[in-house]
């Protein structure tokens, strides 16, 4: 059995998108239905990928806006991001953008290891940003892309199983499309 990896992630995105509400449904299995602003937590989980356990630390960030200072911390021996917006806030498509750029510049690279979610897809009457918006975004930054919606586990698991599959991918470690990924 080969060792648990190591891997720590990020994640980010404008104030109220749902990130912590993300975060504790993919380590504790339940949406928390109250607002409490984030000021950063960390959570540990052991998940096992195709035969591979990663031991992830997952850090959750404070909502930031498009004036907030990019804390070093957030480029500091982290592996792979998860970058947040809200399916019913233009605002927060449009912050998260931004986020991306000033993470870039932070890092000193063209392309890191980034699942870009639109989160609350469930509130349908409340959209303001189409699937295609998402996805057009996410390949101009050669990331990956889904929907998701914290109150669905679900979802949840699938956000993070997206971001193992694009750090293994920058790692050369590729996954053949017939073998499919379980999480457990
Ligand atoms: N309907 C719905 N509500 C959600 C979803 N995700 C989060 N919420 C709600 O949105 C509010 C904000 O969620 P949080 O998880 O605290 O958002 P956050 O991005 O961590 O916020 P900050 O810590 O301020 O950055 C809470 O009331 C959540 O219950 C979702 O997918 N669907």
């Amino acid at each position: 059995m080969p060792q648990p990896k190591h891997r720590k992630i990020a994640v980010l995105g404008y104030r109220s998108v749902g990130k912590s509400s993300l975060t504790i449904q993919f380590v504790e299995g339940q949406f928390v239905d109250s607002y409490d602003p984030t000021i950063e937590n960390t959570f540990n989980k052991l998940v096992s990928v195709n035969g591979q356990d990663f031991n992830l630390q997952l850090v959750d960030t404070a909502g930031q806006d498009e004036y907030s200072i990019f804390p070093q911390s957030h480029s500091l021996d982290i592996h792979g991001y998860v970058l947040v917006y809200s399916v019913t806030s233009q605002k927060s498509f449009e912050v998260v953008q931004i986020l991306h750029d000033k993470l870039l510049d932070m890092v000193g690279k063209v392309q890191v290891p980034t699942v870009l979610v639109g989160n609350k897809k469930d509130l349908h009457m409340e959209r303001m940003i189409k699937p295609e918006e998402g996805k057009k975004l996410a390949d101009s930054w050669g990331a990956a892309f889904m929907e998701s919606s914290a109150k669905e586990n679900q979802t949840a698991v699938e956000v993070f199983k997206r971001i193992i599959m694009e750090m293994e991918k920058a790692d050369g470690n590729t996954q053949s499309e017939d073998k499919k990924c379980a999480v457990m």
